[in-house]
């Protein structure tokens, strides 16, 4: 028996079509920690209201950036998966949080080729309560119901980890030698402000007042807003980027909540308003290219900053499958098949 690797996504839909797209949605929008009411309010919410009318409005999203052999998300994860394996003799996994490559799979397969011991990789750099620990807790309900031998193990938030930082900043700093920009926004996936509060372990330090953030605390070991701003912070240091020249917001708000601000649409609006003529744009929640980075951001985002008289707009592609991140995913696999700390890499 050995030790092997479980990749883990988001997901997408099966296909652009409106009915696959709502057994999508219905799966990620009915999990209590991405709408996080109590489930007959859910029920109501997602069955009642958002599903008559979301399926069709995001799959003439996703037919704009859907590719020949898929979601760009999933062919992206696939391509990183394939390049991770060429790097490690361990069983390389991938499995996506919703839709059809399940968990429960990626986990099977994983046993199939005699795997006992499991290192999970959410390839999410920040925590969240809809995304990281929705996985962690899925993994730790198959693993009692389904597969009781299973040992279970899990990369950490990487947000600040420096080799991550490191390859984020050199993937940045490409496209930014080739373009002359004005302003570069950091625009992460928002969540709503009551998610933040959730996390709070000590129950008393968030208060979304733009300070809570900065004051160290316990409560950063799960305050996403804090990560986010974080990557940022470590990020503009290793650009040595100019204060002022740099800025951070939050994207994909949905339902009349408030979400982590300030809001992506509204700075790329706002930054156009203001006389910025050319800027760029990077997505660090995401480690793959997705909906949300080509469609919300490169698409919409970009007619937003032309209709307030922006002109130039560059998309800063997520790590996807670069060399220097597949090495870096695997030398932390090597780490913890070493029993070392997995996110420290020895020079
Ligand atoms: C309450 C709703 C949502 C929360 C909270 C949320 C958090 C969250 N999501 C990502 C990453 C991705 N989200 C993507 C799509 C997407 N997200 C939501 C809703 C919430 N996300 C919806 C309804 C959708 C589907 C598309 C749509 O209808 O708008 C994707 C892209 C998937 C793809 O197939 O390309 C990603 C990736 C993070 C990182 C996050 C919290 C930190
Ligand atoms: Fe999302
Ligand atoms: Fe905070």
């Amino acid at each position: 028996m050995g030790k092997g690797v479980l990749l883990v996504n988001l997901g997408s839909p099966d296909s652009t079509d409106p009915k696959d797209v709502k057994t999508y949605l219905d799966e990620f929008l009915m999990d209590p920690r991405v709408i996080d009411v109590p489930y007959w309010a859910r029920t109501l919410l997602v069955r009642g209201i958002i599903l008559n009318t979301r399926p069709k409005k995001s799959a003439e999203a996703y037919q704009k950036i859907w590719w020949e052999e898929g979601s760009p998300l999933i062919v992206l994860s696939e391509r990183l998966r394939d390049k991770v394996q060429e790097k490690s003799t361990l069983p390389i996994g991938l499995a996506m949080r919703y839709g059809s490559m399940s968990i429960k799979k990626g986990l099977q397969e994983l046993v199939a080729k005699g795997v006992d011991d499991v290192l999970l990789v959410p390839l999410y750099p920040q925590f969240a309560m809809a995304t990281t620990e929705t996985i962690l807790v899925l993994a730790e309900e198959l693993q009692t119901k389904y597969f009781p031998g299973l040992k279970l193990s899990s990369l950490p938030p990487f947000y600040n980890n420096p080799d991550y930082i490191n390859v984020l900043a050199q993937s940045i700093k490409e496209q930014l030698d080739t373009i002359d920009y004005e302003q570069l926004l950091f625009s992460y996936h928002g969540v709503p402000e009551r998610h933040i509060k959730k996390s709070d372990v000590t129950k008393s330090h968030c208060k979304i007042d733009g300070s809570c953030c900065k004051t160290p605390s316990p409560a950063h070991q799960y305050c996403y807003r804090h990560q986010c701003f974080e990557t940022t912070r470590l990020v503009a240091e290793k650009l040595q980027l100019k204060e002022g020249t740099y800025f951070t917001s939050f994207q994909s708000r949905l339902g009349f909540d408030p979400w982590l601000k300030p809001y992506t649409d509204r700075t790329i609006e706002r930054m156009g308003k203001q006389g910025i003529q050319k800027m760029a744009i990077v997505t660090p929640a995401f480690v793959s290219d997705c909906l949300e980075t080509l469609e919300e951001i490169a698409m919409e985002g970009e007619e937003i900053f032309h209709e307030v008289g922006g002109k130039d707009f560059t998309t800063i592609p997520c790590l996807n499958d670069r060399e220097d991140w597949a090495s870096l995913l695997s030398n932390w696999i090597e780490n913890w098949v070493a029993h070392k700390d997995p996110l420290v890499v020895e020079a």
